[in-house]
Parts: structure tokens; sequence; C-alpha cells
């Protein structure tokens, strides 16, 4: 049974990742990318359905575990009553390969090893064929199924029983033994050996050097560092695409339907994170983000999807696989997205702030680049106001969502900056009068004078969490009397124990069953529209408690269940760590 959702940390290698358990487990690896069939599953279901366990066989008294200094190497340390065994754990980044290697030393005494090396592809469903065989001078042991090859590498190799690969061995004080597996497409040869020392300091030097761009001066600085260092591990490297998370269907809900798959690029989550990541200084990146931005969406605006796959590609169709149980039950278990077909109005605001961002600190606008925002922008002048699903993607029916009305305004207004301060070319006059036609319907139709606050669509009073950032977005000044009456608002309706839910479920709108725990990336945004109106001591505290959330590595998933004290949802998640590193930089 998979463990606790704070029990798991990230190791990747920027094409695709792999969550390892506290027990020495990797328990979910999608090769060789995010998005690829996972060949271990058990995160979703038991160990038949595939990891990959490296760890004392004996009783573990305690467990310690620690990134290696600014980079995304994990240590985890193990004590038992007769010694110590340390367990690193990377994969390595920039050559090209998909391999995750494993190395335990035995620091004190004497520990016995289990080795358990379970390959299942298709997300848990086939056994694949396991043989042993020579290649380049030494032993491997060789799994293929379909597409896929995984090549099992180390000193001492497991043997077949029951469709497991297992072993046990002992390491004494001072002796290591180092595994690994690689993967390749099935027809081709086997590889060399990745090698250890030279992969692992140039992954470890790529990734401290990222991690020390940070600004010392921001608050909560290490865990600003974690989250950047978490954000660039989920930007796939060779397309520049970002995912949401780099796991599927980790509940919302325990033991309910609310499972979703993250593998894929929002175009919301990567202009926030690229917001953040600019915010930080780390400004090159966005070149990458608006290279992939640009062939995505690339030929008639009408066709814009919210998301698309890490290459840019279109179809993610959402089905179901029944062949796995879920996590703690909960089903279904879910690949692909069928919000990809959604009208989310909010879409193109959010890329036109990370696209204006990008042009303030100075990067180049190519011609191509404000041509495709120009055609945007005009597309969106034709159709602003139909009803949309919103940006928490409601599966109810569709409405006119005060955010995304917002965020429209924010689409024009950021279009006519290009044409203001950065002397570009548009319908400046068009795309003004639309901004205050957008401006003047959302405080009409989109505010409850009686009560003073906004509200989450135009056909009710419930409010939502999203309306926290309309200060942030320069809608409203942060100390407008509507911001501060909805800020109250938001906190009255939304505060579960401390932290804030997104809405509420019970008024039915998500069209889904079940409820759902506190989402995190809301409660950052309280941070930062409290900080922004002058309500430091509040948003102070409420940023340590947050910090105070992220587990012994430093990572969040989407929501926390405050009451069982646990997270839920996917894993890590980037939209909870991009709203860290802005709500930290609104209170520098
Ligand atoms: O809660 C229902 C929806 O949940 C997912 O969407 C959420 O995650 C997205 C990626 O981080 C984020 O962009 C969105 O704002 C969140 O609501 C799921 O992907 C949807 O299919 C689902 O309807």
């Amino acid at each position: 049974m998979a463990l606790p959702i704070e029990d798991y940390a990230l190791i990747g290698d920027r094409g695709t990742a792999a969550l390892v358990g506290k027990d020495g487990s990797i328990d979910w690896l999608c090769l060789p990318r995010f998005d690829s069939p996972a060949c271990f599953a058990a995160l979703l279901g038991t160990e038949e359905h595939g990891r990959w366990l490296l760890a004392p066989a004996e009783p573990v008294v305690a467990t310690r575990r620690r990134y290696v200094d600014g980079t995304a190497l994990l240590e985890t340390t193990f004590t038992t009553a007769d010694g110590e065994l340390v367990l690193l754990d990377v994969m390595p980044t920039g050559d090209g390969r998909a391999d995750v290697v494993r190395r335990l030393t035995c620091t004190r005494g004497t520990v016995r090893v289990r080795h358990d090396w379970v390959v299942r592809t298709d997300y848990g469903k086939v056994r694949p064929w396991v043989r042993h065989e020579e290649a380049h001078g030494e032993d491997v042991v060789i799994a293929v199924a379909g597409p896929d090859k995984f090549i099992l590498r180390g000193p001492r190799l497991p043997h077949g029983h029951h469709g497991h690969h297992s072993d046990e061995f002992e390491l004494s004080a001072g002796e290591e033994a180092t595994f690994s597996t690689t993967w390749v497409r099935s027809w081709r040869d086997i590889p060399e050996p990745v090698g250890f020392d030279g992969p692992i300091a140039a992954t470890a030097a790529r990734q401290r050097a990222w991690s020390q761009r940070c600004p010392d001066e921001v608050p909560h600085a290490d865990m600003v560092r974690r989250s950047l260092l978490t954000l660039l591990l989920m930007t796939h490297a060779e397309t520049g695409g970002i995912v949401a998370a780099p796991t599927t269907s980790l509940p919302e809900d325990f033991g309910g339907e609310r499972n979703w798959d993250y593998r894929f690029c929002w175009l919301r989550d990567a202009a926030l994170t690229l917001e953040s990541l600019l915010g930080a200084g780390y400004d090159t990146e966005a070149l990458a983000w608006r290279g992939w931005l640009l062939r995505a969406v690339a030929g008639d605006p009408a066709d814009l999807q919210i998301m698309y796959t890490v290459d840019g590609g279109r179809q993610l169709p959402e089905m179901e696989l029944p062949h796995l149980p879920g996590y703690a039950d909960s089903l279904p278990v879910r690949i692909g997205n069928g919000a990809v077909c959604q009208r989310q109005n909010d879409v193109l605001g959010e890329v036109m702030i990370a696209l204006e961002l990008a042009r303030q600190a100075g990067l180049h606008e190519s011609t191509n680049s404000w041509a495709l925002q120009r055609a945007l922008v005009d597309d969106l002048a034709e159709h602003w106001g139909a009803p949309d699903n919103g940006l928490w993607e409601i599966r109810g029916p569709q409405r006119h969502f005060t955010h995304s009305r917002v965020m429209v305004w924010v689409a024009f207004d950021r279009a006519i900056r290009g044409v203001e301060e950065h002397g570009l070319e548009g319908p400046v006059e068009r795309w003004r009068e639309l901004r205050d036609r957008v401006r003047e319907e959302v405080l009409e139709k989109g505010y409850d004078e009686e009560r003073g606050t906004f509200t989450q669509h135009y056909d009710t009073a419930e409010v939502d969490a999203s309306l926290l950032t309309l200060p942030l977005v320069g809608f409203l000044p942060p100390d407008d009397p509507r911001v501060l009456g909805t800020i109250d608002a938001v906190v009255e309706d939304l505060m579960r124990d401390g932290l804030l839910l997104r809405y509420r479920t019970v008024s039915g709108v998500d069209g889904l069953s079940g409820d759902e725990h506190p989402f995190l990336a809301c409660s950052f945004w309280l941070v930062s529209a409290l900080a922004a109106a002058g309500r430091r001591a509040e948003a102070e505290e409420l940023m340590g408690r947050l910090c105070g959330l992220a587990n012994d590595v430093g990572l969040l998933s989407e929501e926390y269940d405050v009451a069982h004290d646990r997270m839920a949802g996917n894993f890590p998640q980037a939209f909870s760590h991009l709203a860290l590193v802005q709500a930290a930089l609104s209170l520098r």
C-alpha cells in the first residue's frame, strides 16, 4: 500500500520524475516522459503494480531525509539496531538518457539490505519478459514489454520469483553498492552504463547553480529555493513545457472521485510559474517557455486549448484505468484530462501578464510573439462575454465567473501596455474601450453591494478564493474598500482550520460529488492580498503556517487535509510552489 503523500520526495531529470518513498521504494515513475505510461505505479495500487525498493531488510528505528544542499539529489538515512544505511537517489540530467541511479552506503555497523525490482508497464498492468544477460562486459537484468526496455545494473543482481526480482545482502561500514535502471526503446541496443561520479556531479552542479540564483533576502528563502528547484524539475528541458504536477489521480477527496491527471502543461499554471520565476529574477527561463507557448498555440486563435502535452501536442483524452485500485481507494484513476475541451476565459489574461513581465524584464519581444498575442487578444474581443468553466475547471454548467471576466480585463490591459509602454503596434483604442466595458460589467454584476464583496459568478451570492487575485493583477487597488470587503468575506466563508478552500462545494457549482480540502495556492494568495492591503502581521503569520505544512524535504501537494494533518491532491504541485514564491516575494 502507498505511503501518506507527504512521505514521498521528488527526483527528476527534466524529462520525467519519480516519487521516492521514505521507505526507500520508488512507487511512481513514468518513462521516458512525464506523461508516459508508468512502469512503477504502486502509488495508485500495490507493489504488484510496480516499484523499486532498496532499504534495510531489518526493522528501521529512524529515517531521516534531505536533499543534498541546493540540489534534487535525495539522501535517505535509515537507522537500524545494527547500523546505518544511506541511500542516495538521483536522476542525472543533461545527458539525453533516462536513468535512475541509487547508491547505498553503509556508514555504521552492518545492515542487511532488501532489493525488490518489480517492473510493470502500462501503469502496472503488464508484466514484462525479464531475463539476465551480459552486456558491455557485465551481467544485467533486462525487462522488455512492447516499446519499452529496462536495464537493471548493479554489483549484485536480484533473481526472479513470481514476477518479482528480489535479493537480500549485507553491507558493512564503509561498503557501498550502486544500482541503476535505464530505459530505452525496446528495439535499441543496451546502452553503456550511466556511470556515477561524473554525471551526478554535473547534475548537482547544474541544480546548485539554479538554486543559488535565488536572492538571499527573500523571506523564507530556503522554501523559495526548494520551490524554484521543484518548478525546474517540472519543466521539460527540451521543450520548455511546464507540467502542473508529475502525478495523476492523487485524490482531492480521499475515497472520492476528484482524481485528475496533472502531467500536462496548463497555459495558466505555466504562465503563473513564469511570473514567479521572473519575480525571483530568473529571466532567461521566460525565453524557453515563450518558445513553447508560441509553438503550442500556433495556428488559428480559435483553436487555442487551455492545456497541451509537454511537446505542445493537443490530444490528451481523458480515460479511466480500471485495473488500478487508486490511492486510498480513490476511484476512478484517470489519465488524460477532459478539461482540455473547456472554455476558460481567464487563461489569456494569465499568459498576457507573463509576457508583459518578460517585456519588463528586458526580454526582446519578437515580431512573431507580439503578432500571436495580438491575434489572441483580437479573438478574445469577439468572445469575452461567453460563460465559461472558470479557472477551477468546474464540470457543472458554465457560468459568468467574476475571476474569468477580470482576467479578460487583464488581457486587454496588458495588450494596451504593450502599445503604450513598449511601443508595439495594435488597435489600442478598441482595446481601451473593451477594457472599460469589461470593468464596468464586473463592478456592476460581479459585486454584491449589500455584503460588500465580489462574488464567484454573476448569479450567486457565493464567494471564491480566486477573487483574492483582483488586487494582485491590478484590477483595483489593494486597499480599495471593495477589495477589503472581499478579503473579509472570503475568510469568513472559505477558511477551514486556518486555510482557504477554493469555494464551497455544497453550492454544487462544480458538478462533482464529495468535498475537497483547503487549496494551498489560495491560502498563499491570501498572504499576498493581506500583504498588499498592509495587513502584514496577518500575512506573515499565515505564511509561516503554510511553510510549516511542507513535508520534511520542503514539498507541497495541491491541498491540505488539516483535520488529519495530511497532504491531498497531486504532488508536488506547481500551483502551490509558484504561489509560495509569489507570496514570499509579496513579503519582501
Ligand atoms: O477540481 C476540478 C479540476 O481539477 C483539476 O484542475 C485543477 O488543477 C489545474 C492544474 O493545476 C489547475 O489549472 C486548475 O485551476 C485546478 O482547478 C483538473 O485538472 C480538472 O480536470 C478538474 O476539473
